[in-house]
């Protein structure tokens, strides 16, 4: 049966224009936009959303649930991940499907589609891991690209685990030029960083805050410059991931300014926080051990800056929670055993609304960064990342006035802290539809595991 919802008096924002208009959303899809008050819609719910933002639903395209790594798994689950993201106005995750070592990427695709497959509360896709470029995984990304996902992540960090060497990337940028797919890469000098690693750890120094200390702004840069140099040989674009430091904006806005097809992410944890969290004392600072790593303080002003100038178009968590307790502790006395990743799928819409408080980034530019980008980066767009008739229903009502207190608390993020504890917010989801789908109503869950839909995406609209 037809469902009609009419969301009433709002403001809203997208990535193009805010516009006070009510909304109608017919089958979870919006159907139409027009002047408050100006048509007589009928609708079986009607949604006030008088003094609040009516925007789209966030798309956070890096995520990591339930990610195997450094002996333990991340902490949240396809259910608990996608119920904390609907929490915090995220509607589509992008998650990272691996391929094992000597095994087909359809393998690995498979598994994590049995992870997700009825467990989400929100839609989800998949990029893919490549962790063993050949012949035979070259030949099957063709084939994922015709099915749907359309990126692919290759490392030059993490030796001996997900570490391709220049030669594979070139390979596998070479495919993607041909089949039309994003070449993702974490772009850090891992093998250089190793060294780092054991001479570091025979000085005695095995504290979480030598974790950033090793991983350096200069070895980011350095392969920031070589994954640029690789597209570029390859007649491919490139898409780099989580970057921290200066030195790599610096980079990527110099391939840029050359007119390249180079493209770049930043996440929440390098704009807000810093080596001084790193640097906490009794092991405090494993809670903010990721990688690449937070960088000192004034590398944030660049981020903000490459936000603004759009030499970084996306900002993602890259969230891959581990607890302090029993995980994070896997590396007391060695901060390389310290699980890499943070988690802020809950945190991103609302740490960004208050970086449009703080003056850092226009309303739109929120939207832009956090929602509009990326849905059109991996192929999503029109479909996601707006609010226009046609698109999914995918809706946040967002009350920009709000005060909020960040904490483990209170969030739903299945992980026993949160790396912003204490942070008060300006601004806070208040409803949430997915595909016209009540799943946050007046700050209540209201969703259900398996709502969420596994959703195909094309070639990214950045390049195709
Ligand atoms: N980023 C991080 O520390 N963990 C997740 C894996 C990755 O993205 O490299
Ligand atoms: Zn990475
Ligand atoms: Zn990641």
């Amino acid at each position: 049966m037809s469902t009609r919802t009419l969301i009433r008096g709002g403001l809203v924002v997208t990535a193009a224009d805010e516009t006070h208009a009510d909304v109608l959303v017919e089958d979870g899809r919006i159907a139409a936009l027009a002047a408050h008050g100006s048509q007589d819609w009928s609708a079986d719910r009607v949604v006030d959303a008088t003094h609040k933002y009516v925007i789209p639903g966030g798309v956070d395209a890096h995520t990591h649930m339930q990610m195997p790594f450094g002996g333990t798994y991340a902490s949240d689950t396809f259910e608990t991940g996608t119920r904390a993201a609907a929490w915090g106005g995220t509607t589509t995750i992008v998650d990272f499907a691996i391929q094992t070592k000597g095994r087909a990427l359809r393998e690995g695709l498979d598994a994590w589609h049995a992870k997700a497959d009825g467990q989400c509360a929100i839609d989800y896709g998949f990029h893919m891991i490549l962790s063993d470029v050949n012949d035979g995984s070259l030949k099957e990304m063709d084939l994922l690209v015709e099915e749907g996902i359309s990126s692919f992540k290759l490392f030059t960090a993490y030796p001996d685990v997900f570490y391709s060497d220049d030669g594979q990337i070139l390979r596998a940028m070479q495919q993607a030029a041909g089949n039309g797919g994003l070449i993702m890469t974490h772009a850090e000098n891992g093998i250089a960083i190793d060294v780092l690693v054991q001479q570091a750890l025979s000085r005695g120094e095995s504290d979480p805050r030598y974790h950033g200390e090793v991983r350096k702004a200069l070895l980011e840069a350095e392969a920031t410059h070589r994954v640029i140099k690789l597209a570029q040989v390859a007649g491919a674009p490139v898409y780099v991931v989580h970057v921290s430091a200066r030195e790599a904006v610096a980079e990527l806005a110099r391939a840029r300014d050359e007119g390249l097809p180079v493209f770049g992410e930043t996440c929440p944890q390098y704009l807000f926080l810093s080596t001084d969290n790193l640097a906490e004392p009794d092991f405090e600072g494993a809670k903010y051990v990721c990688s690449t790593p937070l960088r000192p303080k004034e590398h944030q002003d660049f981020l903000w800056r490459g936000l603004r100038t759009n030499d970084l178009q996306v900002v993602s968590t890259d969230h891959c929670p581990f607890c302090f307790v029993g995980q994070k502790e896997l590396g007391r006395g060695d901060f390389s055993k310290i699980p890499n990743g943070m988690p802020g799928v809950e945190n991103r819409m609302d740490l960004l609304h208050q970086a449009v408080v703080d003056g850092h980034i226009t309303r739109r530019r929120w939207i832009e960064i956090a929602c509009a980008a990326p849905a059109r980066m991996f192929g999503l767009y029109g479909q996601k990342g707006t609010i226009a008739p046609g698109a999914d229903a995918d809706i946040v009502i967002y009350d920009p006035n709000a005060q909020q207190t960040l904490s483990a608390e209170t969030h739903h993020m299945n992980v026993d802290y949160s790396p912003y504890e204490g942070k008060r917010i300006t601004g806070r989801v208040e409803t949430v539809l997915s595909r016209g789908e009540l799943v946050i109503d007046q700050r209540e869950f209201t969703g259900r595991a398996g709502h969420g839909a596994y959703v195909p995406r094309g070639i990214s609209q950045y390049v195709g």
